[in-house]
């Protein structure tokens, strides 16, 4: 039975890829975690959570697992909703029918909040907690995510630095990871490098430059859209190898597909590697509380609205970084989301697999864009405050 105090419920539906459901999964873990919330995690699109959360049994109706109970969201709702204290729209999801005839006619509704992507634009600080009358006599309040203090914070667990901190301070951590996979050729000090992003033009280029490196250089590659372009890519090579089931040799590159795993694995992953190519919302996110230097493939949107986005964040990453490195490392990221290759080439060179500074400046991130509260913490002080 589930105290009404206690009991929130978050609804989301899978748009497109992992990003969706990624981050409502990571926050209602969390939430169930640090601050003993009973929650219900609805999702439309079970087969496509299954994929970051391999023990999800798709056919069944609810399920729990780490506190949470994870609900199939049908149309029409298969599971009875009852009010708790709190209602979260994940990405402008539109609640259930059910759910939204119900709500004017509940003598005390849950807070609604939606739940926005993350960005880095400054006018979000306006918006954030804003809200509106969504329904007669109910508000939907809008939760900005950010990086600011006045915005709604940036997922992150407690004690996540420290625990990347211990792993990372451990040489063998990276080879039992590597060997976790079945890799077996990879050396503690081979430059690893992972990648997880969305087809990209550019991304041949790259891959030619790497081939040529003078030392040999690892490529993790999860299964996805960004290795069937590596995959393409294979296949105009005429001097592959493979020596392992799954890894393939081209010149100094090695290039191994990895299967997809939970987010602890993936995390785990990002904290192995030298460089991490990311994606989306919460791969983004992950790379930067990984701590070492990414490229950031943004979420393509309609007139390029993205480049925007990119620029915001950018811009904020950069601002205390050397001037010629941020230039550097801001270009690269440009070029990228450009699928600019001859252009990521250069700037790749320019910067160096281990540009010193930029390594530097990944680690003191963290510490500085978490502000004084992560997502979960500012959240429930604002339902709290309702
Ligand atoms: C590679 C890998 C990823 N993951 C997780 C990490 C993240 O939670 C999730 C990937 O999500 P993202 O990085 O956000 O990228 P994405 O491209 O999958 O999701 C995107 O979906 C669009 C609809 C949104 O508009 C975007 O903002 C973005 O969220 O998958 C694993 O758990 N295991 C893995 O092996």
């Amino acid at each position: 039975m589930q105290s009404i105090q206690r009991h929130w419920d978050i609804f989301c539906t899978v748009v497109d890829n992992y990003g969706d459901i990624g981050v409502t999964w990571r926050l209602a873990r969390q939430l169930a975690h640090e601050y003993n919330l009973d929650i219900n995690l609805w999702v439309d699109d079970l087969l496509s959570f299954a994929h970051i959360l391999p023990e999800l049994d798709p056919t069944a109706l609810t399920q729990q697992f780490y506190g949470v109970t994870v609900i199939h969201w049908t149309q029409p709702l298969q599971q009875h909703w009852t009010a708790g204290a709190v209602l979260i729209e994940a990405f402008a999801c539109k609640l259930p029918d059910e759910i939204q005839q119900l709500l004017p006619r509940l003598p005390s509704p849950p807070v609604w909040f939606n739940l926005e992507y993350l960005s880095a634009e400054s006018w979000i600080d306006d918006c954030h907690g804003l809200g509106s009358s969504a329904l007669p006599g109910v508000k939907k309040i809008f939760y900005f995510p950010g990086f600011t203090a006045k915005s709604g914070g940036l997922i992150c667990e407690q004690g996540l630095f420290d625990k990347r901190e211990h792993w990372q301070r451990q040489p063998q951590t990276k080879l039992s990871l590597s060997q976790s996979y079945g890799l077996t050729n990879i050396n503690a000090d081979d430059m690893v490098i992972s990648l997880f992003c969305y087809e990209n033009a550019a991304l041949n280029h790259l891959l030619a430059l790497w081939s040529d490196s003078p030392a040999k250089l690892h490529l993790l590659v999860p299964r996805g859209k960004g290795l069937a372009t590596v995959k393409t890519w294979l296949s105009t090579q005429s001097d592959v190898s493979t020596s392992e089931p799954r890894s393939y040799l081209v010149k100094n590159l090695h290039i191994h597909e990895l299967p997809m795993t939970d987010q602890q694995g993936y995390d785990q992953l990002l904290w192995s590697c030298d460089f991490n190519i990311v994606r989306g919302e919460d791969s983004f996110l992950r790379a930067q509380w990984a701590a070492k230097p990414f490229i950031w493939h943004i979420y393509p949107q309609e007139e390029d609205t993205h480049l925007i986005k990119l620029d915001a964040f950018m811009r904020r990453y950069c601002h205390n970084l050397a001037p010629a490195v941020a230039e550097d490392w801001q270009q690269l990221n440009l070029a990228f989301n450009q699928q600019d290759g001859p252009a990521v080439c250069r700037y790749w060179q320019k910067l160096g697999l281990v540009n010193g500074v930029l390594s530097q400046h990944a680690k003191q991130w963290p510490v500085d864009a978490i502000n004084d509260a992560d997502l979960a913490n500012r959240l429930v002080k604002m339902a709290k405050n309702r």
